[in-house]
């Protein structure tokens, strides 16, 4: 598809749900351009009657005719005709550029919240498989491209209209001389887009793609500070992030330079004509050229207000196929198809949570989208109500891929899981996550009050928020703080140390008293006191609470109701504590790996 169509397919599609306001700002375009014309149209008259011209066909003559009594001079009245519409253009060109800017933000506005809304719905997989910078493009970026697409479509328009009725004017004054130009004028278009508008397509992708590709590097730079300062491998980064600053440096400047080359030569072009026409107009009336003075005057002044709307339009067309790539990338992420998590889980047909007696795991097996081999292979396990179950394996042998499984973060491959014999596909899931209290590795904290990063938004009082600390172990280094509860978490939490970070996430699970705890390695990042008293914790939780840990550390678990055993994603053992020691197999070789 060409780049013109694949612009207004895009542009319908965005500017669709702001017809209305839409067909103002066009009715002001138009008329406003009418009005321009008018006015240029005004000078012809004035030079004709003013130098006493004869015999030449004069421009509003039978307009005059009809509205001017004979006793006024149609020089002054044309002059104040002048003056009326001036004013009336003044105006009028508020109301037009107000509803422009008003379309603008308006689609843009929307732009920015439907991304978002498309992006926000997605499935845990789609953010899984993308690449962080790549994600942050689409949202940020691209939406910032593609609302400066959306205002140089708006412009667009605007310098279309007026300069067709420049065209109208030129064509009335002199049907010949138009017909030459705009011969020119087709020439020089054709050029124009068969030499640049190509080249200034390729290029913008390329700069896209440069754009992202620093954003990434970026992205992981910031992200693995750490890691590349105690590896010494700044200089690897730098290079990194040079050699994309300059693939970048060489985009931008091409697609500048191509932009502005059409200012360049319209300007060019601009004068070469009302020299030429000059030349002409003394050349065939040998000299006698006063008579046709108002109508050269005339139509050098309708192709000097012509040109610049012209070139403005290229150029807004211009910039558009610069930010075609953007439009389209946002464009494809507003239509494609996805399956829309809350679509899944508004559906007013599934059923509610509703947990009276045992979670099954039956058969269950999972495969990663792009994974070789099952990652989980034919898993069936039980979990009673208010039991503490403990999955235990060595590293890669399934256990954070079954806690996905049970925090809706992917589906089983096949077989299922149920609660009270509820496949928990037919549970709103909505309702389920309230009663699932998912605990993982990555602990996210985000700039704000320590107190705000427990909330997370719940509708909770501060004794809640404290006690679900103090059950975290937070509660002391907390008070420690310059300001307690009110000490705010620098950008990403930096402030905070791992430990204590993930006793912020555990009192923020704890604060919404979940049916369900589920651990996964939750307690890695602690000591050995600090992790007692959690799982003491936990274990006064337990009596009101199903609670499933995953962990590595074998004494984390001991006391669990069942403690089942993963290997290369299969359950291949499964009893209590005691159990598991005495029969000496899978569970045995771990808690004597770990011992030693
Ligand atoms: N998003 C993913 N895409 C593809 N494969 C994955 C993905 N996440 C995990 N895997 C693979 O699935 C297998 C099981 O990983 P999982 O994280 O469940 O193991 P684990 O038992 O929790 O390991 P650990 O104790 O080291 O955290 C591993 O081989 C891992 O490489």
């Amino acid at each position: 598809m060409s780049v013109i169509t694949d612009s207004i397919k895009i542009m319908g599609y965005l500017f669709g749900p702001f017809k209305k306001i839409l067909a103002i700002y066009l009715v002001g375009v138009i008329l406003l351009s009418f009005l321009e014309v008018f006015r240029i149209s005004l000078v012809y008259p004035i030079i004709n009657y003013g130098l006493s011209v004869e015999n030449q066909p004069r421009l509003l003559d039978m307009f005059y005719d009809f509205i001017l009594p004979p006793s006024v001079n149609p020089f002054i009245a044309s002059a104040f005709l002048l003056l009326i519409t001036t004013v009336i253009i003044a105006g009028l060109y508020g109301i037009v550029m107000y509803s422009g800017a008003y379309v603008f933000s308006e689609v843009r506005d929307s732009l920015d919240k439907r991304v978002f809304e498309r992006i926000r719905t997605r499935p845990y997989s789609y953010f899984a498989g993308k690449k962080q910078g790549d994600l942050l493009y689409v949202g940020q970026g691209a939406v910032t491209e593609s609302s400066l697409a959306i205002n140089e479509c708006v412009e667009l328009v605007r310098y279309s209209f007026m300069a067709f009725f420049y065209l109208l004017l030129l064509f009335y004054l002199s049907l010949w001389l138009t017909i030459g130009v705009m011969i020119l004028g087709v020439f020089y278009a054709f050029i124009i887009k068969k030499s640049l508008f190509s080249r200034i397509y390729r290029n913008s992708n390329v700069l896209n793609v440069s754009l992202m590709e620093k954003s990434v590097v970026y992205q992981e730079f910031v992200s693995g500070i750490k890691t590349i300062f105690i590896t010494g491998s700044m200089d690897y980064w730098v290079r990194k992030y040079e050699s994309a600053v300059k693939k970048l440096k060489k985009t931008y400047t091409n697609v500048y330079a191509l932009v502005n080359v059409f200012l360049i030569t319209n300007d060019f072009i601009m004068f070469s004509i009302i020299a030429l026409g000059g030349i002409i107009l003394y050349t065939f009336t040998g000299g006698d050229f006063l008579p046709y003075i108002g109508l050269f005057g005339t139509f050098m002044l309708g192709l000097y207000r012509l040109v610049p709307c012209l070139s403005y339009a290229q150029k807004n067309l211009s910039f558009l196929v610069q930010y075609l790539p953007a439009l389209e990338l946002v464009y494809n992420t507003l239509t494609e198809d996805y399956d829309d998590v809350n679509k899944l889980r508004n559906d007013s047909e599934k059923k509610e949570f509703n947990f009276n007696n045992k979670i099954e795991l039956k058969n269950v097996s999972f495969v990663y989208k792009d994974g070789k081999k099952e990652t989980l292979h034919n898993i069936s396990l039980e979990i009673n109500k208010n039991s503490k179950i403990a999955i235990v394996g060595s590293s890669g042998s399934g256990k954070t891929t079954t806690a996905n499984l049970l925090a809706l973060l992917y589906k089983p491959s096949s077989g299922g899981i149920f609660i009270d014999g509820v496949n928990l596909d037919e549970i709103n899931p909505v309702d389920y996550l309230h009663h699932l209290g998912y605990i993982g590795q990555e602990t996210f904290v985000y700039h704000d009050t320590i107190r705000e990063n427990i909330r997370f938004g719940l509708d909770c009082t501060d004794d809640e928020i404290i006690e679900a600390a103090k059950l975290a172990d937070a509660h002391d280094f907390i008070m420690a703080s310059s300001d307690g509860y009110d000490t705010i978490i620098g950008d990403q939490g930096l402030k905070l140390s791992g430990g204590q970070r993930q006793r912020i996430a555990i009192a923020r699970i704890i604060l919404r008293k979940p049916d369900i705890l589920l651990l996964d390695e939750a307690t890695s990042s602690l000591d050995n006191i600090s992790e007692q008293k959690i799982m003491e914790s936990v274990e006064i939780l337990s009596q009101n609470m199903t609670v499933i840990i995953i962990a590595h550390r074998l004494s984390t678990v001991q006391n669990a109701d069942m403690i089942y055993v993963l290997k290369k994603g299969k359950l291949v053992e499964n009893g209590s504590y005691d159990d598991l020691m005495r029969v000496k197999g899978e569970y045995w070789d771990l808690y004597m790996g770990q011992k030693n």
